[in-house]
């Protein structure tokens, strides 16, 4: 069901700038021209060089665990009953994440029969470039086998290369019901610990995550999975923190709008049903912007805003950050009556956002870590709450 639904809200728009999209060629909820991550697709033979130094997110797992799927669903806006004529990847398939400063990334498409041990498999260029391994198992068939592949797959990874984050997706769990997910969740974290402890392999430390299509699980998943991979996440999370401590905001989430995945989110636990609300946000103000926007270069610019009134005395505030980066927060309709402060602790966030972007490029540029580090603590007195 649609988290919408569930709120029964009375929607005030209030959108301060929609610059949209062309119409022509795009209809209600589609992506615009431009607004995507690009047809950077491409087929590889096993072995063959990647020779980009974007981090790589590789998914791993046995055949017709869902891998593809989950590539399609998270980053190329398929929709999830679409995923079900999938055919069968034969060869590694990278796709070019690029969308922002902050999340950009390729990922691998792995087949799943891949052998470790065929000559042209080059693990070494394949595992040695790579940021995090993500094993997909299926929770619907049997997982013996998956086990098994996931031992010998991150056992010659982490080989190779100590650094991978290993992330088991406990996949197509929206088959199961509750009880039975959490039960399927332990004894697969107990077996697959048990096997690498038998092989002297406890040090290497694997992150389980509960995920389906079907739902925002696999965002939720995905998103835990890049901010590992975004050294800045420590500085943009102290920045949420202090934006909401200063402005009455109960929870906020920096988005990655293309993906809806959120490359950060303040200190205080999320709860599922306010990211399902606050991505529920971003399409609706997405699809208004296509109906009703007047630019054909895409659908925000840096005057985009939206709010929404929920009947629950919430209100939902979306600001755009760049073209890419969305802050959208949740917060009581009595602490919204400071418009204008709030307004004004945004402005200092966003620009203190920019800082984190230019110290990262000048750290690119000049090829020094030092740069990023003493410079990205960003001037909290910015952040006002007078
Ligand atoms: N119920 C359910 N089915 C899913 C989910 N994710 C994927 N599937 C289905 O699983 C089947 C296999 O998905 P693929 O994405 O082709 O699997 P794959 O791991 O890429 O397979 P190979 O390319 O053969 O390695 C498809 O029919 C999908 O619709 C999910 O979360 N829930």
């Amino acid at each position: 069901m649609n988290v919408l639904d569930l709120y029964q809200f009375n929607l005030h728009f209030v959108f301060q700038s929609y610059t949209g999209v062309d119409q022509g060629d795009n209809f209600v909820g589609s992506f615009p021209k431009g607004f995507g991550y690009g047809p950077e697709e491409h087929d590889s033979d096993i072995g063959a060089s990647g020779g980009d130094e974007k981090p790589r997110i590789l998914l791993m797992g046995l055949r017709r665990s869902g891998k593809s799927s989950i590539q399609k669903v998270v980053f190329h806006k398929v929709s999830p009953n679409e995923t079900l004529f999938l055919e069968s990847t034969n060869k590694i398939v990278k796709d070019d994440v690029s969308n922002s400063s902050f999340v950009r990334f390729q990922i691998w498409d792995l087949p799943g029969h891949i052998d470790f041990f065929d000559p042209t498999f080059d693990s070494e260029n394949i595992f040695g470039g790579c940021g995090a391994l993500i094993f997909v198992i299926d929770a619907q068939d049997d997982y013996m086998e998956a086990l098994v592949r996931l031992h010998s797959t991150v056992e010659r990874a982490h080989k190779i290369n100590p650094n991978i984050k290993f992330e088991i997706f406990i996949h197509k769990v929206d088959g199961l019901l509750d009880d039975h997910k959490i039960e399927t969740q332990r004894d697969i974290h107990q077996r697959a610990c048990d096997d690498l402890e038998d092989a002297g392999l406890e040090k290497v430390s694997l992150s389980f995550h509960l995920t389906s299509i079907y739902d925002h699980s696999i965002f939720e998943a995905f998103s835990k999975v890049v901010q590992k991979l975004i050294p800045q996440l420590p500085i943009l999370e102290n920045l949420l923190n202090i934006l909401i401590s200063n402005s009455g905001i109960e929870k906020a989430f920096l988005f990655d709008v293309v993906s809806k995945i959120y490359i950060a989110t303040d200190s205080s636990p999320v709860d599922m049903q306010c990211y399902e609300l606050c991505c529920d946000m971003i399409d609706v103000v997405i699809d208004i912007s296509c109906i009703y926007g007047i630019r054909d270069d895409g659908a925000f610019d840096s005057q985009s805003a939206a709010i929404i009134k929920l009947n629950t005395n919430t209100v939902l505030y979306l600001r755009e950050v760049n073209k890419y980066l969305a802050l959208v927060c949740i917060l009581r309709e009595d602490n919204y009556e400071k418009q204008g402060l709030i307004d004004y602790n945004f402005q200092c966030f966003r620009k203190s956002i920019q800082e984190v972007f230019e110290v990262q490029q000048n750290s690119a540029a000049g090829n020094s870590n030092d740069v990023l580090m003493s410079n990205g603590i960003i001037d909290k007195s910015r952040l006002t709450n007078t």
